[in-house]
């Protein structure tokens, strides 16, 4: 882990300043004229991010989250690498990766008046290599401003052409997610995790009445959270990215997942950018690939 000195000297005075959060893990609280968040070192795990302009955050986090080592943190923004969902062959490997359990290290950061930047690498370890054996060291840049904007960089080193799958599996703060409604996709076709995976085509827009677990195809669409609660739209812009993932755990899966409050589940919805599914990439060797979000928020 990176000592307090290292990791101070990616300290900017009123911008960026390293703590220790719940749990005893350390995070970069961040802050500048337009936004704050905070970002643990575990998992390169966003947990917060409020623009200056809303009275809510942005990015939902459960009030019963566990910060504890090696365990993912319930919301904020998981980072899903370098598979997404289930390990295709090795079911005793973690769902969505090792990314968002293990340690990171803080290689860069700055800032100018209203904007600060900081990113994180994953560097290959023996204990990554023994579930993913491959040289891809994986960046994430964050920058904070009146938007929350991510890029997640993979860069194969190795002589292998490699299958990457991945998600920013960002959870939003909405005011009830039963008066939500989710536009962009329209038309997709997309795999119901809920129906045993069966294949089928959204008609209009989403709105939520039970659990909710789809993964969206070949789709590159902007989406659009309409929350009348909030009086505010959140609009979620992507690039590199071929899948967006629709989740909502509702009352009962929530209560048997442990980290929800009885009520927690009501105010976050999952709109994942993904490269997953049938859209996970092959990287060939020396190749680099870039998933990009960036989030913002509007009134309705
Ligand atoms: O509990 P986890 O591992 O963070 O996963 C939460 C959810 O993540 C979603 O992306 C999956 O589609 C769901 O099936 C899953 O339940």
């Amino acid at each position: 882990m990176q000592s307090f000195d290292a990791l101070n000297r990616y300290a900017i005075p009123e911008h960026v300043f390293f703590r220790f959060g719940p749990g005893g893990q350390i995070f970069a609280d961040i802050r500048n004229s337009s936004a704050s968040a905070s970002v643990f070192l575990q998992g390169a795990h966003l947990t917060a991010f409020q623009p200056r302009s809303q009275y809510d955050p942005l990015i939902w986090l459960s009030e019963k989250s566990r910060f504890a080592v090696g365990k993912s943190i319930r919301g904020g923004v998981p980072v899903c690498w370098p598979w997404f969902g289930p390990h295709p062959d090795n079911s005793q490997f973690p769902a969505h990766g090792f990314a968002r359990t293990h340690l990171w290290t803080v290689s860069d950061s700055s800032s100018s008046k209203d904007i600060t930047r900081i990113t994180l690498t994953l560097e290959p370890t023996n204990e990554t290599r023994a579930q993913w054996p491959h040289e891809t060291p994986v960046s994430l840049e964050i920058v904070v401003s009146e938007t929350l904007e991510m890029s997640l960089t993979t860069h194969n080193a190795g002589n292998d052409t490699i299958t990457l799958g991945e998600a920013f599996h960002t959870y939003f703060h909405v005011g009830d997610i039963h008066s939500v409604r989710l536009e962009g996709l329209d038309g997709c076709t997309y795999l119901d995790k809920t129906a045993d995976f069966a294949r089928k085509q959204q008609e209009g827009d989403i709105t939520f009445n039970a659990e909710t677990d789809r993964v969206y195809l070949n789709t590159q669409n902007d989406c659009i959270i309409h929350d009348p609660r909030m009086y505010r739209r959140i609009r979620i812009h992507k690039e590199h990215a071929d899948s967006t993932v629709v989740w909502t755990p509702w009352a009962e899966k929530a209560a048997a997942m442990g980290d929800y409050t009885p009520d927690g589940w009501r105010q976050m919805l999952c709109v994942e950018s993904a490269n997953a599914a049938e859209n996970v990439l092959q990287l060939q060797p020396g190749e680099k690939h870039t998933l990009m979000v960036r989030y913002s928020a509007e009134p309705l």
